[in-house]
């Protein structure tokens, strides 16, 4: 059976499980590194193994099903309760019970959910118990909140990227598509997320006006479940050479502008991380993410500021240290995130002035399934993309910028750390 599947698949199955052994023996003292190397080969085994009829079923039925099962499970707060319970099993009586639902619907939710690996079965039939990922669930809100984002306003995207493509001849998603029609009533701007949701308004404005999604959304944005990840410690830790000491200017004004930075987490943890360095820390983005309670308690060295990054950048003076735009570029099309840097540079001071772009960079062979993944959900939302060295080059060479180095994510998938300046 083993051989007949391996001369079928390009994956060298004895390798895959010698890689998972000698890995999976090291992952005490491995840690991380061997864990990563442990994961990506069972992944490629299951690839691997998996007879056609059964990975169509899984992509097809098995994984949205999952997802639905999911969201159901979020909306009757399955896993908190599982996880008040204190017990280390439930069955799915106990847990009808005290959701007030259909013993019969939930027994069956469970069975998918612990298939699927978000719940374990236990030995006796019927008893389950919570995995890692469950138990996160059950604790975070940023898992929860995470859920109903991508069944509700991800999901239908996807969903119809099928039909956008076909209406617009397989074009590559992009907002100069004006001519195709997001619905059958409008003749106006387009890409898939507007075509799903019926909507003329971009993905920022959609959700701005979705008082029940905008929170949760820009919660998820401060608070990464997974592929975008605040500053690692790899990144962030030269920046203080980097912005402080190397300006040869004891006292820096003006130290980052972070431009559509959300929240605030990352100008949070580089203040944490440095909280002696000198200059200001300035935090632009949208009314309808800065009016949040969350960014009102910001510590006072971080200046809050309402700024459209498609008009010219109101801090000037002599031009802070960093212009800083993280997950920001992603969600434009070359040509809009052209405007955007070029609303930057005049702000900016050649020879002293960086740009720091945290972002994905897509390498050209064998991309992470994150990475990936990422780019569909940006080609569907913003109808834009995640962009590959040569992309970054280009982008940024046209706009007047040199990279001058480009730091990897401590993780497969992560996100980079950009720098670049004015040449
Ligand atoms: C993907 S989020 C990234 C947020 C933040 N930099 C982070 O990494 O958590 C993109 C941000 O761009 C902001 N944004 C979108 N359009 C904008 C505009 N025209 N002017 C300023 N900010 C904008 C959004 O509100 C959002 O906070």
């Amino acid at each position: 059976m083993l051989s007949e599947v391996s001369y079928k698949t390009p994956y060298d199955i004895p390798d895959l499980l010698k890689q998972i052994a000698s890995n999976g023996d090291n992952l005490q003292e491995g840690g991380e590194e061997a864990r990563q190397a442990c994961l990506t080969a069972a992944r490629n085994l299951q690839f691997a193994l998996e007879k056609p009829t059964e990975s169509i079923l899984r992509t097809r039925v098995a994984e949205p099903a999952h997802h639905a099962a999911l969201q159901v499970a979020i909306d009757l707060n399955v896993f908190q309760k599982m996880a008040e319970r204190g017990e280390t099993v439930t069955s799915a009586t106990d847990l009808a019970a005290s959701t007030d639902v259909d013993v019969v619907l939930v027994a069956r939710l469970m069975k998918h959910l612990a298939s699927m690996g978000t719940l374990y079965e236990e030995e006796t039939p019927g008893t389950y118990s919570l995995t890692p990922y469950s138990r996160a669930l059950s604790q975070h809100k940023k898992f929860q909140e995470a859920i109903p984002l991508s069944f509700n306003v991800i999901g239908p995207s996807f969903a119809k990227l099928p039909d956008y493509l076909k209406t617009t001849s397989y074009k590559n998603p992009h907002e100069d598509l004006s001519k195709i029609r997001y619905s059958k009533d409008h003749n106006e701007y387009s890409g898939p997320f507007q075509f799903a949701h019926n909507t003329p308004k971009d993905f920022w404005e959609w959700i701005a006006c979705q008082p029940e999604r905008v929170c949760p959304f820009n919660n998820q944005m401060n608070d990464r479940v997974t592929g975008l990840s605040s500053w690692d410690d790899t990144q962030l830790r030269p920046l203080e050479e980097k912005l402080g000491k190397e300006a040869g200017d004891e006292q820096v004004k003006l130290l980052i502008v972070d431009v559509g930075g959300g929240k605030g987490r990352d100008l949070k943890a580089f203040h944490k991380k440095f909280p002696t360095l000198s200059g200001q820390l300035v935090l632009q983005d949208r009314p309808s993410v800065l009016d949040d309670e969350e960014v009102k308690g910001l510590d006072k060295k971080i200046q809050v500021m309402k700024h459209d990054f498609f008009t010219p950048q109101p801090i000037e003076s002599k031009g802070a240290r960093a212009y800083y735009l993280h997950s920001v570029l992603h969600d434009w099309s070359d040509e809009k995130c052209a405007v955007i840097l070029a609303n930057l540079k005049p702000a900016m001071t050649k020879g002293y002035s960086k740009l720091l772009i945290t972002e994905h960079v897509i390498p050209d062979h064998r991309a992470n399934w994150i990475s990936t993944t990422f780019d569909m959900i940006m080609m569907c939302c913003f109808a834009s993309g995640e962009r590959t060295r040569m992309d970054w080059e280009k982008l940024l060479g046209d706009a007047g910028f040199k990279i001058t180095s480009i730091q990897g994510g401590a993780e497969p998938g992560t996100e980079s750390l950009i720098e670049a300046e004015l040449f």
